[in-house]
């Protein structure tokens, strides 16, 4: 690209569709607010103008562009690109090939390439695209695609497989496109980095989630603030998250007790949201507070938007599974996601049914979790493993022979902190990976103490920003675990009866003096 031509910034890009102009502004007024709300980079995507409207309409939205110093590409129309003098194109496997584009436009312009596997990715780089548009990422009512959406892993397929190209004769950038917006954006970052690595895409291309809005600037401010958050908040990156891999096992149990310390001091009560099973929704409620958190069990659909902006973490638990239940769930979800609330998914006997897999591989496939909590069983089912079978909701047999590496890896394919529950519970972030070595067999005598577990995870990790998820998990785990234990070891508990009422009591009694001197933890990883 020539000195004087505009930056190749992909990091939110826009491309336009003026069929969905509300009518109170015109394509440039929308373009140029934008720009002003911090897209980056523009794309003019007439599908039915007459070449000459094109030109005209080009040449207005290029003088917009060019003042801002934003490039602008024209929807695979080279001819229109050549005419108005833009910074390049944006072109599909159906259009001219990218060596014609390129001998057309020289060397100096941008060509972009959309991609949808591994082999037209492949032929874009070594043909010298300068980005890909890899996907469909989701459904979108854009436009009618032909191939399948890929969601967030087929677009991190396509994008590890680029950058492992040998002797790459150009740096290799890369946006996803589809079904993107404010909601999803942190999550389609995230799990579209690579695994190896970590590397994100350059960034996310969208066209309703800016178009059909009458705040075009706000719009794209909103879309600018998730995409900085999900580039600063890697989930193996992030800023905090430090404190678990530190090698001094003393360090990890003094933030763990510090984690448990600010909620049981009071200095912050956690609004912890729930939607979940009708077997334990009381207990998980008690439970909750007795920690020290404030428990809301809002489920409806139409009213996850309000409390939104004020829960502190979200549990998902799909014990009782129902289809209602399901459009509540992924409405606090997607609130969640926007808010950048923590998210703990409790994947409830999901290797029982083929309906709750699918329900599961939907939720994750559209908005991910925070932590990822559950049985041997539920976790060899989420992980495509054979070794570990369930019956109902518990797991049989002896477990995972090697239980490190499942968690590990397992974390790792998802960025999240995973946490397996049993008689030794793992915990993994997929850098660093812990045993807590806690508990009592009488929880497992009860209904709905995995279910409380997720409960403690969701209490103490309560900010992504200010909790690092895998301490959390840990204090939410040691803490629930020598409840039982104290509980456990009560006279008036006779049996599962008496426990269970005893278990909460115990929650609400422990001391983090307790947490600090009783939590046995191992680290192996
Ligand atoms: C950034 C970006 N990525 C993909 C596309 C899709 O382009 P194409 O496959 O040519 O389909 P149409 O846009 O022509 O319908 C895009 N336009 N931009
Ligand atoms: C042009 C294009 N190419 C693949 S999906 C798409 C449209 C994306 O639109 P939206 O961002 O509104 O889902």
């Amino acid at each position: 690209m020539a000195a004087s031509e505009p930056k190749l910034d992909l990091t939110l890009y826009l491309v336009t569709d003026s069929g969905m102009l509300s009518g109170s502004k015109t394509l440039v007024q929308t373009v140029d607010e934008a720009i002003q709300g911090g897209v980056t980079i523009v794309q003019l995507r007439e599908k039915t103008a007459e070449t000459g409207d094109f030109i005209t309409l080009a040449r207005k939205v290029l003088k917009v562009t060019r003042k801002a110093g934003v490039p602008l590409l024209i929807n695979d129309r080279i001819d229109v690109a050549l005419a108005v003098g833009a910074d390049g194109v944006h072109i599909g496997q159906d259009d001219m090939s990218l060596a014609d584009v390129r001998r057309i436009l020289g060397p100096n312009k941008i060509i972009g390439v959309t991609v949808q596997s591994l082999e037209e990715a492949e032929a874009a780089v070594r043909g010298g695209a300068n980005y890909l548009g890899i996907g469909t990422c989701y459904a979108t009512l854009t436009k009618q695609v032909k191939v399948e959406p890929q969601g967030p892993s087929g677009i991190r397929d396509i994008w590890e497989h680029v950058l492992k190209l040998p002797n790459p004769t150009h740096p290799i950038r890369a946006v996803t496109i589809g079904g993107i917006n404010a909601y999803n954006a942190v999550h389609v970052l995230d799990s579209t980095r690579t695994l190896s690595g970590n590397i994100p895409l350059d960034g996310l291309a969208v066209v309703s989630a800016i178009m059909a809005t009458e705040e075009p600037r706000l719009a794209a401010q909103k879309m600018r603030a998730q995409i900085r958050f999900a580039l600063e908040n890697s989930w193996l990156a992030r800023p905090h998250s430090n404190l678990a891999s530190t090698e001094d096992l003393q360090v990890v149990r003094r933030a763990v007790v510090d984690v448990f310390m600010q909620i049981k001091s009071g200095s912050h009560t956690p609004l912890v949201q729930h939607i979940t099973n009708l077997v334990v929704i009381n207990d998980c409620a008690n439970a909750c507070l007795a920690m020290g958190g404030s428990p809301i069990m809002v489920t409806e659909p139409e009213e996850q938007h309000d409390p939104a902006p004020v829960i502190s973490s979200l549990v998902i638990n799909i014990g009782t599974l129902d289809k209602q239940q399901v459009v509540g769930m992924r409405a606090a979800m997607r609130e969640a996601r926007l808010h950048n609330t923590p998210i703990v998914l409790d994947p409830v006997a999901v290797g029982a049914s083929k309906y709750r897999a699918q329900v599961i591989a939907e939720l994750l496939r559209d908005f991910g979790a925070h932590v990822i909590k559950g049985n041997a069983s539920e976790i060899a089912a989420l992980a495509g493993s054979e070794e570990v079978k369930s019956r109902g909701v518990d797991s049989l047999g002896s477990g995972f022979s090697d239980p490190v590496a499942v968690v590990t890896e397992y974390s790792r394919r998802q960025r999240c902190v995973v946490v397996m529950t049993g008689a030794v519970d793992y915990l993994s972030d997929g850098r660093s990976t812990f045993a807590i070595r806690n508990g009592h067999p009488l929880q497992a005598a009860i209904t709905g103490s995995g279910c409380m577990v997720g409960t403690a995870l969701a209490t103490y990790i309560h900010s992504i920003a200010h909790v690092d998820p895998l301490i959390g998990a840990i204090a939410g785990m040691a803490a629930i675990n020598l409840a039982a234990e104290h509980a456990a070891s009560r006279n008036d508990v006779k049996g599962p009866g008496t426990f269970r009422a005893t278990f909460i009591d115990e929650m609400y009694n422990l001391s983090s003096q307790q947490l600090q001197d009783e939590m046995v933890i191992e680290r192996l990883l």
